[in-house]
């Protein structure tokens, strides 16, 4: 079976005051349909680029983007981000403030009648396990509850893919390990294939079927969680996992600490 999304040899770079400046180079992946997988990788590795990418917002140098076997995008063409069928939660994609969750959920879907609509609000307030608070405003919520929003807004008009940046940064450890099995079980439920950017390794293990680790602009191992931890492909990727497994363990018992402190 095809996969359903393919990066083929894809490079992009940023214009800067020192020249351009590759940030991905030659990345290749092909991402099943109903895969999570995810991106992990050192800070500046390239890792929201290709997401930036993906959905339409940074244009390609060399390579290919297609989704379904027609192309998102090639150098010096794309389809614009609106029409891609490319849902995103990033890191700052926060709640609009004056509309209810409802609103929140239903902004994508202003299109759709109003039965139809309402119907899919109510699925979603369900899957997310926020039934009886589609009046609320996001900040009658918690932060848990914000992001369950927001996936709920991502996931509304019904996107082939899902993009998630960093979803869970600005939560506390214990609600984001919660949520990052639920944010598994939800997808697993629906059914979507979506792609993960995260510094946290044990969320990505945690969530994703695949893991790429990446390493100035490529990928340098596509694989299993098991297979990456039981087979690193070389020295950099065992260490990379070595390093961040010791460094998770070192920052959720600092963590751990300083909230029993507080
Ligand atoms: N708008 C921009 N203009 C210039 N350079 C950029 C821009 N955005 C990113 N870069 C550079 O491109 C490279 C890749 O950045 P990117 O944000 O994709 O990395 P990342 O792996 O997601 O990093 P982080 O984990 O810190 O978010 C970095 O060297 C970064 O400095």
């Amino acid at each position: 079976m095809p996969a359903l999304l393919h990066l083929n040899d894809i490079s992009l770079a940023y214009e800067t005051e020192q020249g351009l400046q590759p940030a991905v180079s030659g990345l290749t992946l092909g991402i099943d349909k109903g895969c999570i997988a995810c991106l992990l990788g050192a800070s500046g590795c390239g890792k929201t680029s290709v997401l930036r990418a993906i959905a339409g917002f940074e244009p390609l140098r060399s390579g290919s983007i297609t989704l379904e076997g027609a192309v998102l995008s090639s150098v010096g063409q794309g389809v614009p981000p609106e029409q891609r069928r490319v849902g995103m939660m990033f890191q700052d994609y926060a709640l609009f403030p004056h509309l209810t969750v409802e609103g929140n959920i239903a902004f994508g879907l202003r299109r759709w009648d109003k039965t139809k609509r309402r119907g899919r609000v109510s699925d979603l307030l369900a899957l997310i396990g926020l039934d009886g608070m589609a009046q609320r405003y996001p900040h009658e919520l918690s932060g848990g509850q914000q992001q369950r929003v927001a996936l709920a807004r991502a996931l509304a008009p019904e996107p082939e893919l899902l993009l998630l940046d960093e979803p869970f940064s600005n939560l506390d450890i214990d609600t984001r390990e919660h949520l990052a099995f639920e944010l598994r079980d939800i997808l697993k439920t629906t059914g979507h294939t979506a792609i993960l950017v995260t510094h946290n390794q044990a969320e990505a293990f945690a969530i994703a079927d695949r893991i790429g680790v990446m390493r100035d602009g490529g990928i340098v191992q596509w694989d299993t969680p098991y297979a990456l931890h039981h087979h690193p492909i070389d020295d950099f990727v065992a260490g990379f996992i070595r390093r961040e497994a010791l460094m998770a363990q070192r920052a959720q018992a600092y963590l751990r600490g300083m909230q029993e402190q507080a």
